[in-house]
C-alpha cells in the first residue's frame, strides 16, 4: 500500500461539534435551510451540522455606524451607506437594458438605485418615503450618483434595533449567491442558529480556566463574532476563539508527546562503536562546526536516554544537517540497530545515497537505495537484506513508508524534508516496529518560531546556526528581463573563470505544459548564445527518466557542462561545489523558501557565488517584497519570518482570516504568535500536571481531544 503523502500542514483541527447534542443536528432542520439550500451549504462550504455553520465564522465585517452624506460620495470609493427617503420610481431602458431606478433623497443630495433584476420584488418590498440605509458601492456618472443593486435596510429593524453597528461578511461561491445564498442570506441563518441554540451553548474548556485566563465565555464569544455588540467585544470573541482553537492544537501535540514519553520505551544507543569512531577519526574530511558538535550531543544524550527521540533539526542549507544526520545512523549501526534516511525527492536520495556510500568509504558499513525506481528484482534482494538485518543503513524516498519495506531492528529514522511530513506522516513510522524507532526530522527551510511549534510542536528542536568555515556569503541580484544582455555577459565571465551556472524554471504544477514549454525554449535559447562546442549545456526536468537525468546530473557534476537548465527538481539537495552562479527565471512566481533553497545550491565553494532572480518589470508589491529581502539577507530565519508574514493572508478591515496555510478558522499563524505562544504555556503547564489529562477538572479537555480523528490524536482509548 502506498501512503499518501500530503502536505504538513494538513493538521486536524479539533472543530468538531461540542458536547451538545443539539449541533451535531442537520442542518436541514434549521428555519430558513431546507434540504436543498443543506445540499448547497454541504457542497459549497462543507457545512452539514448545526455546529459547522456556527464555527462557520464571517471573514470580516464592515463598520454600518459610518454614514456618509450623498454630497460627500467620491468617485472610486468602495462600500459606503447613506440614509434618506426614496421619493419616487421609474423605469429605464429597453429588454434586457430594462431598469427600476429609485431616485433617493437625503435631504441634501440625490442618488440613484438601480436594479436589472429582482425588480418586482423590489417593488413590493421597497416603499416611497420610508427611511432606508442604502450601502454599496457608488459609480459617479456625469456627476450623478448611482448605486447598481444596493441594499436597502429598513432603519427601524422589526426587533425594534437600529440597523448599523459592525456588519458580518461570510465567504459564499458564486452558486450559492445565485440561489439567493450570499453573505446577507448566511448572516440571517447564523441569526436563526443564534436564536435556536445561542442560549444552550456550553463551554469547550473548563469554566474556571476560562475564568482565570480572563478569556470571553464561549456563549459570548460565539455571539459575538458573528454579530458583534460592539468593536471591543469583537476583540475579545476574536482572542477567545482564537485562543481555544490554538490551545487544542498544542494541548494534543503535548499530550502525544508526553503520552509518547510515558508509554514508549526508546532503543537505548548505549554504545560508540567502531563505526562511529573509525568515520570520526578517518573518513571525515574537515572537523565539525560547533554547532553540529553541539546537535550531535544533543542527539546522543537522546539516543541513550531510554526515551524515544523525536526532534527536529532545523539549518540552514549547507550547514551541514546530513553529515549529523549521517552520524547518528552510525551510532545506530554500532548499537546493532537498521536505521534509515527518507528524502523528499529522488534525485535527493540518489544524491544523499551517493555522499554516503563515499564518506562510509572502507568502513564495512552496508548501505542500500530504496526509490520509486528501483526495479523489482533489485527491491526484493533489498528486502531480503533488510528482514535479515544485513543491511545496515536505507536511504531512499517515501517508498519507505510503504508497508512491504520491513525492517529487522529498525532503530533510527532520519526524516529529510521540506515540510511535507506531518505529524500522521511521522506515526506511521512508529508503526514500523513494535517498539517505534527514534525519529529525525531534518529541514532545510528554517521555520518560524510560531509555525515550529505547531507543525512540529510534539518534537524537541536542535538548531545548526553556524555554515562550515570558509563559506563565502552569496551575492544576491535582482534584474528585470531588459537587462537579460547584461546577465548573458555576466555568465561567460563566469565561466571563463572556470564556474558553473544553474539556471532555474518554475515548473509549477497548474501550468505545467507552458512552464515546460518555457523550459525548453529557454533551453533552445541557451543553446544559440551558449553554442557547442565552446559551451556544454545540460538539462535536467522532472519528466526525465531516471538515467537522462542521471547522466546529465553527473556530466555537470563532473564539470563537463558549464551550464545546467532545470527546473526545481534541483531545489534540494544537489551538491556541486564548483557551481557558483545560480540564475532563477520569473523569480516572481516563486516562494521565498523556495528561492533560498534555490539560492542554497550555490556558495558551497571557495568562490564567490552569486544568485540572480530574473523577473518581469511588473511585479506585485508582495513580489518587490520578496526579491528586496532575497537581495538584503542570506539568514534563512529571517527570510522565514518574511516568508510567513507575506503569506498571511493581508486583506484587513479591521478583520479575521483565515489561517494561512493550515486550516484555522479563526487564528493566523503569522500574525497570532504570541496567542500561540500563551497557549502553548497553558496547555503546557496542564500536560506537566496532569499528563493523561485524568483530574476531574480536565474532563472537558480530554472528552474534546478524544474527538481528534486520525492518525493524529492521542489515543486515550489505549490507556487504562
Ligand atoms: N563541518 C564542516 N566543515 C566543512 N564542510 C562541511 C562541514 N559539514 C558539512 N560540510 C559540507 O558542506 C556541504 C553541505 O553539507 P550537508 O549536505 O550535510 O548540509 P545540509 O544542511 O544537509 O544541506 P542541505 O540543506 O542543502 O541539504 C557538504 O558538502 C558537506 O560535506
Amino acid at each position: 500500500m502506498s501512503v499518501r503523502i500530503s502536505p504538513v500542514f494538513a493538521l486536524e483541527i479539533p472543530y468538531f461539534c461540542s458536547v451538545d447534542k443539539l449541533q451535531d443536528s442537520d442542518l436541514k432542520f434549521l428555519p430558513g435551510v431546507g434540504p436543498k439550500k443543506a445540499e448547497l451549504l454541504k457542497k459549497e462550504l462543507k457545512l452539514a451540522t448545526f455546529g459547522d455553520l456556527l464555527y462557520y465564522f464571517p471573514f470580516k465585517y464592515i463598520d454600518r455606524s459610518r454614514f456618509l452624506t450623498i454630497a460627500q460620495i467620491e468617485e472610486d470609493m468602495s462600500f459606503v451607506q447613506v440614509k434618506g427617503r426614496i421619493t419616487s420610481f421609474s423605469f429605464a431602458g429597453e429588454g434586457n437594458r430594462k431598469r427600476l431606478v429609485a431616485f433617493f433623497s437625503d435631504g441634501v443630495g440625490i442618488a440613484e438605485l438601480v436594479w436589472f433584476k429582482g425588480i418586482k420584488w423590489i417593488q413590493q418590498k421597497v416603499a416611497v418615503n420610508t427611511p432606508y440605509i442604502v450601502f454599496g458601492k457608488p459609480t459617479i456618472f456625469n456627476g450623478r450618483v448611482s448605486f447598481v443593486h444596493p441594499d436597502v435596510e429598513v432603519v427601524l429593524k422589526e426587533d425594534g434595533t437600529i440597523s448599523g453597528g459592525l456588519q458580518p461578511y461570510y465567504n459564499t461561491s458564486e452558486k450559492m449567491k445565485s440561489a439567493f445564498l450570499n453573505s446577507k442570506a448566511v448572516a440571517k441563518l447564523q441569526e436563526n442558529l443564534q436564536k435556536l441554540i445561542g442560549p444552550k451553548i456550553v463551554e469547550r474548556m473548563p469554566e474556571d480556566l476560562v475564568g482565570s485566563l480572563k478569556l470571553m465565555p464561549l456563549r459570548d464569544a460565539l455571539l459575538n463574532i458573528h454579530f458583534p455588540r460592539s468593536a471591543d467585544l469583537l476583540r475579545k470573541a476574536q482572542l477567545r476563539l482564537k485562543f481555544e482553537e490554538l490551545f487544542y492544537i498544542q494541548l494534543n501535540l503535548l499530550a502525544q508527546k508526553k503520552y509518547r514519553q510515558k508509554k514508549i520505551n526508546g532503543h537505548v544507543f548505549s554504545k560508540v562503536g567502531e563505526s562511529f569512531n573509525n568515520f570520526y577519526s578517518s573518513n571525515l574530511p574537515f572537523s565539525l562546526t560547533e554547532a553540529q558538535k553541539r546537535v550531535l550531543r544533543e542527539i546522543r544524550k537522546d539516543l541513550g536516554s531510554g526515551r524515544q527521540m523525536n526532534r527536529l533539526l532545523q539549518g540552514d542549507v549547507g550547514s551541514g544537517k546530513t553529515l549529523v544526520g549521517l552520524m547518528a545512523m552510525l551510532l545506530a549501526s554500532d548499537n546493532s540497530f537498521q536505521s534509515c534516511l527518507m528524502a523528499p525527492t529522488e534525485i535527493l536520495a540518489n544524491q544523499h545515497y551517493k555522499t554516503i556510500v563515499d564518506f562510509l568509504d572502507g568502513l564495512g558499513v552496508s548501505v542500500g537505495l530504496l526509490t520509486g525506481s528501483t526495479k523489482k528484482a533489485e527491491r526484493r534482494k533489498l528486502f531480503a537484506l533488510l528482514e535479515s538485518g544485513e543491511l545496515q543503513l536505507l536511504i531512499g524516498t517515501h517508498a519507505l513508508l510503504e508497508d512491504t519495506v520491513q525492517f529487522k531492528d529498525l532503530g533510527l529514522v532520519i526524516v529529510d524534508e521540506q515540510q511535507r511530513f506531518g505529524v500522521a506522516q511521522r506515526a506511521k513510522l512508529w508503526e514500523k516496529n513494535t517498539n517505534p524507532p527514534h525519529v529525525l526530522v531534518m529541514t532545510a527551510t528554517p521555520i518560524p518560531r510560531t509555525l515550529a511549534m505547531t507543525v512540529y510542536g510534539d518534537l524537541e528542536v536542535s538548531v545548526i546556526d553556524e555554515l562550515p568555515p570558509g563559506r563565502k556569503p552569496i551575492r544576491t541580484m535582482h534584474y528585470f528581463d531588459s537587462k537579460r544582455l547584461k546577465v548573458f555577459g555576466f555568465m561567460r565571465e563566469q565561466i571563463k573563470l572556470g564556474r558553473q551556472i544553474y539556471l532555474v524554471y518554475p515548473l509549477i504544477k497548474e501550468s505545467e505544459k507552458m512552464d515546460f514549454k518555457d523550459l525548453q525554449d529557454g533551453y533552445a535559447s541557451i543553446v544559440l548564445e551558449f553554442p557547442p562546442p565552446e559551451y556544454t549545456v545540460v538539462v535536467v526536468h522532472g519528466q526525465m527518466k531516471p538515467d537522462e537525468k542521471d547522466f546529465s546530473m553527473g556530466q555537470f557534476a563532473a564539470g563537463k557542462a558549464q551550464i545546467m537548465v532545470a527546473t526545481t527538481v534541483i531545489e534540494v539537495g544537489v551538491n556541486v561545489p564548483n557551481a557558483s552562479v545560480m540564475i532563477i527565471e520569473s523569480a516572481e512566481r516563486f516562494g521565498l523558501s523556495q528561492l533560498h533553497q534555490l539560492r542554497g545550491r550555490v556558495g558551497r565553494g571557495a568562490d564567490q557565488s552569486f544568485c540572480i532572480l530574473m523577473t518581469g518589470n511588473k511585479l506585485s508589491s508582495d513580489s518587490r517584497k520578496r526579491m528586496s529581502t532575497m537581495v538584503s539577507t542570506n539568514d534563512g530565519f529571517e527570510i522565514a519570518e518574511v516568508d510567513l508574514a507575506l503569506r498571511g493572508p493581508g486583506d484587513m478591515e479591521g478583520t479575521m482570516q483565515s489561517g494561512m496555510a493550515f486550516d484555522l478558522k479563526i487564528a493566523n499563524i503569522a500574525k497570532d504568535g504570541q496567542i500561540l505562544s500563551w497557549a502553548r504555556n497553558v496547555a503546557e503547564e496542564i500536560v506537566d500536571e496532569d499528563p493523561l489529562l485524568d483530574m476531574d477538572k480536565n474532563r472537558i479537555l480530554k472528552a474534546e481531544l478524544t474527538r481528534f480523528k486520525g492518525r493524529d490524536s492521542y489515543d486515550f482509548s489505549q490507556i487504562s
